[in-house]
């Protein structure tokens, strides 16, 4: 499988700071967290969408129960938000087995590995999120824990150092990331199944949001729903998200109940636009089309002219961008396309317009 390749350095100890606060961030922002664990789908057949990811591991997940092994360990890569985390508790519910999750940040030594390690249980899932975040000596230590259920323990220091090999119990290896071409290959092939998830379509946000409706006791119909699906930028988190502030709306201004005027009327209030774009969205295009006219500009420049981290760019507010035509990537530069100088309102450049 190929992955984009993506060369950029990130900071383990940074975490993207400017998007935190914004209603349409992908990422998850703090009051996130209490929903999310309730809205969590908890079995594969919830699981909205994705039917290619989903139908591939239904059949790893099947095949491993009937052989009484062990799950191949899993990466699962894509932009945040659409379902990497559900999914991983979902491989353990189906397996039937226990769950532990950490992330490449909070390793730090190799102490914190392996205390993880020796102590997994027969074939549970261990859940690693943002693998690419892991410090190379601590990536280099996986390796043999996953390929051979083996690891190597240094004893004592300096010439009488030793090294103990100790076994470890079989256990599913499952990682996380949104940056892919990040891992080394090593890493890479240390994983049976590799799978990747997409953004979601308009309907099936919608019954990402009509589920979440039901859990919350939330009434709300059928168009409703879809007004929120349509502004949710592809992200079941972003959707769950929306559909939490339109519900506050809807108590204050509508009796509670949500329909497409009340989802729409509360959206336009949070600035959030027909595309699901809010201010700052709208900021980076009309930069690269007012000062740049148009692109190509370097992720770098384009960074500091917003006053934004890089990593956030690239990771959390441009695949969306991409994903829906309103920008493009290309080895020069940032372009913005005919679709964002439409939605602007700005007249494109007849000789921008010929190509
Ligand atoms: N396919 C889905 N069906 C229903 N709800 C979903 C689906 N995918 C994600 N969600 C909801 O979206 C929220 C965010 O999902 P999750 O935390 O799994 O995303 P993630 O990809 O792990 O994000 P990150 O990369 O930031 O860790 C979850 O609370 C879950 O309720």
């Amino acid at each position: 499988m190929d992955f984009p390749k993506n060369k950029a350095k990130i900071d383990p100890n940074q975490g993207l700071k400017g998007d935190a606060d914004r209603l349409v961030s992908a990422g998850r922002v703090d009051d996130d967290a209490a929903f999310e664990l309730k809205l969590r789908p908890t079995r594969l057949m919830e699981f909205i969408g994705q039917t290619k990811a989903k139908e591939q591991l239904a059949i790893a997940l099947e095949a491993a129960k009937s052989r009484g092994e062990a799950l191949d360990h899993v990466l699962l890569f894509g932009p945040p938000g659409l379902g990497k985390t559900t999914l991983a508790t979902i491989i353990a519910n189906e397996l039937g087995v226990g769950f532990q999750q950490t992330s490449g940040p909070a390793l730090q030594i190799q102490g914190d590995l392996t205390a993880i390690l020796t102590n997994v249980r027969e074939r549970q899932v261990l859940f690693l999120d943002e693998i690419h975040r892991l410090q190379p000596v601590l990536e280099e230590k996986l390796y043999t824990a996953l390929e051979d259920y083996k690891l190597d323990i240094m004893i004592g220091q300096g010439p009488a150092a030793r090294t103990h090999v100790m076994e470890i119990r079989p256990f599913t290896f499952v990682a996380a990331t949104t940056r892919p071409g990040l891992l080394s290959s090593p890493l890479r092939s240390r994983f049976g199944i590799l799978l990747r998830l997409e953004f979601y379509n308009d309907d099936e946000l919608r019954f990402v949001v009509e589920r979440s409706a039901e859990v919350l006791n939330v009434p709300i119909d059928r168009d409703g729903a879809a007004e929120i699906a349509m502004r949710s930028r592809g992200t079941p988190r972003i959707a769950n998200r929306l559909l939490r502030r339109v519900r506050d709306y809807a108590q204050v201004r509508a009796a509670g109940k949500i329909d497409r005027e009340t989802a729409q009327k509360a959206l336009e209030m949070l600035e959030v636009d027909a595309h699901g774009f809010d201010e700052l969205d709208r900021r980076l295009l009309r930069t690269i089309i007012e000062k740049y006219d148009g692109g190509p500009v370097g992720l770098n420049t384009l960074a500091a002219a917003l006053a934004e981290e890089q990593d956030a760019l690239e990771e959390v507010y441009e695949p969306f961008l991409i994903q829906i035509g309103f920008l493009d990537r290309t080895p020069r530069g940032r372009v913005a396309t005919r679709l964002a100088y439409e939605h602007l309102g700005i007249e494109m450049p007849r000789k921008l317009s010929l190509f």
